[in-house]
């Protein structure tokens, strides 16, 4: 059997990955057809929204859709038939963590992935080539070999490739156009390697060779978790950090930007924060740390649940220091909280520091002013319903979502930046002052404010990461 020249491809799943990753192939490819396939009619709608308001934002998003869709790009809910015309498939459903059963709050739910490939089973009537784009715990894609080979009709053959997915939300468009690497895992076998040319060569149409890394299907696997462990491990490191920062005077920007300097370390992904979020790092470290425990190694458990248990004590330890330094009461007080996103340029809010640190100050009787420019409100609300242990109707009587930065601040005793939005480095300080209440304050969980300059005008600023010594 010789490689399949990959001609119809189909996406299970139309959400941050699947849509911009298939998308970004349709355009680099107009001699493939790529249809996404989502369960979901609303975010099917919004993607073949005539005036292209898209489910996702996304930096560049929207013009990779203008020029591919109803080309050899196509969103449907027609998931049989689009997987009956594929020979090749992309599984890119959701793998959450687990809230219930075993493993629960550890291992991702691996019920999406099991459902979609049950599905491509039962209604193949062809040869496929299944990739899985999820991301997914070490062997995930054997328990996949299993269910197709058990379910599949006389004639069909399902070769099962790795090829996770690294593209950051907010540059997903440039990441996916200039990828580091793109993976590629696959059985050692001559039909996994002839698979695995398949799918290359769909990425050698824009991808240089030598970015495209073809290895053995567990380590594909395991590369990506591995990835976001060490990535979320390198902020959880400089944010521990900026706690001795914060007790001794020195200052969290100048120790990475000195330890960053080492290129044996390099300066990326060394920003103290807040805290991550996002719906990747901690779902994929509680997986390893999941996976660690099954495996019987405790010790490489407890290793990577520190990255999270320190993420955790960031975000806690902030919020006490805006009450701390409050004069250790918020109640009753206006703060401003500038960002809902998990971080600039996305609308996505999933495990955003800034719902842990509103629902901390509405568990302090604060009235909380909230504003994002990208974050529509239903969001917020489902978000703040789900996270604040009180009905919903008790949260709006604290919560209140404003339309600019400005219009947040006003009364306020204490701003709060908690994205890095870039519109935030633009806002007119001396304007915000006149209107809040005296003595003002600023906390800074973003690093973004020019602190002599904000001192000047009167406020007390407070920074991840620089102590009152500093
Ligand atoms: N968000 C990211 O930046 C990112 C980056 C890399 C990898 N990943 C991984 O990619 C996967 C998808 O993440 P996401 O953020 O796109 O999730 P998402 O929730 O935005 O999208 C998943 C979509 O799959 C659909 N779906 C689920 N089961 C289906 C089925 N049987 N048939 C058709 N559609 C179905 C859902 O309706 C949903 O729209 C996850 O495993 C995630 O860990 C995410
Ligand atoms: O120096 C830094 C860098 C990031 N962050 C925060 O870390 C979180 C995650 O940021 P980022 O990694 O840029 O965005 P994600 O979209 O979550 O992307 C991560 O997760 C994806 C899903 O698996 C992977 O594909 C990407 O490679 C990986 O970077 C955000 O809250 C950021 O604000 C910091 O606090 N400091």
């Amino acid at each position: 059997m010789a490689p399949v020249q990959v001609k119809k491809i189909c996406c299970i799943g139309a959400g941050y990955v699947g849509g911009p990753t298939c998308a970004v192939i349709a355009l680099k490819c107009p001699q493939i057809e790529v249809t996404i396939v989502d369960l979901n009619q609303a975010r099917i709608d919004a993607w073949n929204d005539k005036d292209f308001n898209l489910p996702i934002y996304e930096p560049g998003l929207e013009d990779v859709v203008r020029a591919a869709r109803g080309r050899n790009l196509f969103f449907s809910t027609e998931v049989d038939k689009a997987i009956q015309d594929a020979d090749l498939i992309f599984v890119s459903v959701n793998t959450p963590t687990k809230k219930g059963g075993v493993g629960a709050g550890f291992a991702a739910d691996l019920n999406y992935i099991e459902l979609a490939t049950r599905q491509i089973a039962k209604v193949s009537n062809s040869s496929k080539i299944v990739v899985e784009k999820s991301t997914v715990p070490c062997r995930t894609a054997e328990s996949m070999r299993t269910i197709l080979e058990a379910n599949s009709k006389p004639g069909c053959r399902f070769d099962i490739l790795s090829n996770p997915e690294f593209l950051a939300e907010g540059t997903a468009i440039d990441d996916l156009f200039a990828p580091d690497r793109v993976l590629i895992g696959s059985l050692q076998t001559q039909e996994g390697k002839d698979a695995c040319e398949s799918l290359r060569s769909v990425y050698a149409n824009w991808v240089p060779t030598e970015r495209i890394l073809t290895v053995g299907l567990w380590s594909s696997e395991l590369s990506k978790l591995a990835a976001n462990a060490m990535l979320a491990q390198r902020i959880s490191s400089i944010n521990a950090l900026s706690a001795i920062c914060e007790a001794t005077g020195a200052n969290i920007d100048e120790v990475a930007h000195a330890v960053g300097y080492d290129s044996r370390m390099g300066n990326k992904f060394l920003k103290a924060s807040v805290g991550f979020g996002g719906s990747c790092f901690q779902k994929d470290i509680l997986n390893l740390v999941y996976l660690s425990e099954t495996l019987h190694l405790p010790e490489v458990a407890a290793y990577w649940k520190q990255v999270v248990t320190m993420n955790e004590h960031q975000k806690r330890r902030f919020s006490k220091r805006v009450v701390d330094t409050l004069f250790n009461t918020i109640t009753g007080k206006r703060i401003a909280v500038l960002g809902f996103a998990f971080k600039a340029d996305t609308g996505d809010t999933r495990e955003s520091a800034a719902i842990t640190l509103i629902r901390d100050f509405v568990a302090e009787r604060a009235i909380v002013n909230v504003y994002d420019p990208k974050v529509v409100e239903e969001q917020i609300w489902l978000d703040l319903e789900e996270s604040i242990p009180q009905p919903l109707a008790a949260t709006k009587k604290q919560v209140v979502i404003h339309k600019s930065a400005l219009e947040a601040c006003k009364n306020a005793e204490a701003v709060i930046i908690a994205t890095e939005w870039k519109e935030f480095l633009q806002i007119d300080w001396t304007e915000v002052y006149k209107h809040m209440n005296k003595p003002a304050f600023v906390f800074d969980g973003r690093l973004i404010v020019d602190v002599p300059k904000l001192t000047e005008i009167g406020f007390k600023v407070t920074s991840i990461g620089r102590g009152d010594k500093a």
